[in-house]
């Protein structure tokens, strides 16, 4: 049995300067796909469940599944994270079925739409961070707000995001507001605004330095050498993806995703979760769709769904080889839980930024 908390994933990510995708989860078929992929790979995962993903699917039957996946692949460290809480309570409950991780997004309000204040989103944060760190669950929390550096937008997708229009300063985060961040909620990974946004539609170009802002990654990596960073709405939209979904009925307009190439520069400067849920949706849809179109008598559902789980292990395999997860399983003891809480109890896992040096 193996499944582990984030923080010591990510404390071992950067021992060894690696990235963990976290890949985001909602039924069996996209479990085994990832786990597969994992197993081909020697990678530890990161599953992360999304609030619509738990009614969707149902806390129950997550947990259960969950549970199966670990069964099966006992060498495969496996964390499980509650991706954009937005309450106390979303955490509270995502921890009381077995998650060892949470993310609270105090960096909008409960609505999940409207973007809150710093105050706001240190106290909430740092209530969480709290709670979790006392049964030993780890914490992700987030400052500024995702959306486009080229549309001036806020990013909103399947109801979460604020989709109003906002400033450069809000959609990049302040490298020094981080550090204090930091240090007032004690979470134990930062999600940063650097001009990416959820879904398909990200860039109507390859993006440059000017639309996908790696430098505040540099520049919060400076600020905060011990921090893990997490880059949300990374999927890489592979343009072979949308070819064969485009080729097969669907319409999807020109867009573009984060490069590969781009993440793997921010491994190099803290970034140690890359979440990704898009990716492995339309590696999915589009070979479903393929199978739709090209053989239009079949109605047996696993003819659909076993090549949408081979397309979904294949955009898996590429990630876990390119941030450097692959090879990493076999090198990790997970620590329990408990023995996580008694650590934070103890105080030895309390942030390492300057304000807390100072106080
Ligand atoms: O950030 C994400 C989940 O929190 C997923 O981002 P993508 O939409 O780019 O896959
Ligand atoms: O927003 C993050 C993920 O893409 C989850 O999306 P979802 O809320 O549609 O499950
Ligand atoms: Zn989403
Ligand atoms: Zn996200």
């Amino acid at each position: 049995m193996a499944r582990i908390t984030l923080r010591q994933l990510l404390d071992h990510a950067a021992e060894h300067t690696y990235g963990v995708p976290a890949f985001n989860i909602n039924n069996m078929e996209q479990g085994l796909a990832i786990m597969e992929a994992a197993r081909a790979c020697d990678a530890p995962v990161i599953l992360q469940a999304s609030r619509g993903a738990r009614s969707y699917a149902n806390d129950i039957m997550l947990a259960k599944m969950m549970e199966a996946l670990e069964a099966m692949y006992p060498d495969i460290p496996l964390c499980i994270h509650q991706d954009h809480g937005n309450n106390v309570a979303t955490c509270l409950t995502a921890i009381q079925h077995g998650f060892t991780s949470v993310m609270m997004d105090g960096s909008l309000k409960e609505d999940a739409k409207t973007p809150a204040d710093y105050a706001y989103n240190v106290a909430i944060t740092a209530e969480v961070s709290r709670l979790a760190h006392m049964v030993g669950a780890s914490v992700e929390g987030e400052l500024g707000c995702l959306g486009s550096l080229e549309t001036g937008h806020g990013e909103a997708e399947d109801g979460h995001g604020f989709e109003g229009a906002l400033d450069r300063s809000q959609l990049l985060t302040d490298p020094d507001e981080a550090a204090r961040f930091v240090a007032e909620t004690e979470v134990d990974a930062l999600a940063v605004a650097i001009g990416t946004s959820h879904g398909a539609y990200k860039f109507s170009r390859k993006p440059t330095g000017e639309v996908l802002a790696m430098d505040v990654i540099e520049r919060i990596h400076d600020r905060l050498p011990d921090t893990h960073i997490v880059m949300h709405g990374s999927s890489s939209v592979p343009q072979e993806w949308q070819d064969v979904f485009n080729a097969h009925g669907g319409e999807m307009r020109e867009t573009y995703g984060v490069p590969v190439e781009e993440i793997v520069r921010g491994i190099r400067f803290g970034v140690r979760k890359v979440n990704i849920d898009t990716d492995l949706r339309l590696a999915a849809a589009a070979a479903f769709r393929r199978v739709a179109d090209t053989s239009r008598s079949e109605f047996d559902p696993r003819k659909f769904l076993k090549p949408a789980m081979d397309a979904m292990s294949a955009v898996c395999k590429a990630r876990f080889e390119a941030f450097g997860t692959a090879g990493n399983a076999s090198r990790i003891k997970v620590v329990p839980i408990a023995e996580m809480a008694r650590r934070y109890a103890s105080g030895s896992l309390k942030p390492q930024t300057a304000q807390s040096q100072a106080a």
